[in-house]
């Protein structure tokens, strides 16, 4: 089976609060919610493909931090392995470009979305983290 290489953004703002978006019906997995991001692309290391793909996705710069998940899914035709980073934004507001909706929920509210499965690890890994933004080392 195919197997791609994912990286997503769990860009956090001054409240605590975790950025999450819809994919659109024009996109696979539509009416998901999922960490913004994409493929990764040959000769670009995981956090340059993020920071590439958050441009291009939300018209915003971000700062990558540590690891959160990384992580394998086998959906019916394809594995996806989707490796998430902690991230802020650092210059720029977040412009739904591709997706439906973009939304800021508390860690504690992200178990009432519905995630793209590939994702629970990731909803998972940051519940059990505790994080906290004002001394994260972004
Ligand atoms: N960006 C992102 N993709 C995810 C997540 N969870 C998850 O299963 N995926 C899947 C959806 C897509 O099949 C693939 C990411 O591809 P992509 O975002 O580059 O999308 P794409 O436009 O190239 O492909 P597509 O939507 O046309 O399938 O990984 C996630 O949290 N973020």
């Amino acid at each position: 089976m195919k197997k791609i290489d994912v990286v997503g953004a769990v860009i956090l703002n001054e409240k605590n609060e975790i950025l999450c978006a819809l994919r659109s019906q024009k996109m696979s997995l539509p009416g998901l919610w999922e960490f913004p991001g994409g493929k990764i692309e040959a000769n670009e290391t995981p956090q340059e493909s993020l920071i590439r793909e958050i441009q291009e996705e939300l018209n915003c710069t971000i700062r990558v931090g540590e690891l959160v998940s990384d992580a394998a899914y086998e959906y019916p035709t394809i594995i996806v392995r989707l490796i998430t980073y902690l991230a802020k934004i650092v210059d720029g507001a977040p412009i739904a470009n591709e997706h439906e909706r973009l939304i800021w929920l508390p860690i504690d509210q992200l178990f009432t979305l519905e995630w793209a499965p590939a994702d629970l690890p990731t909803i998972e890994a940051l519940t059990t983290l505790n994080i906290n933004a004002q001394n994260l080392k972004i």
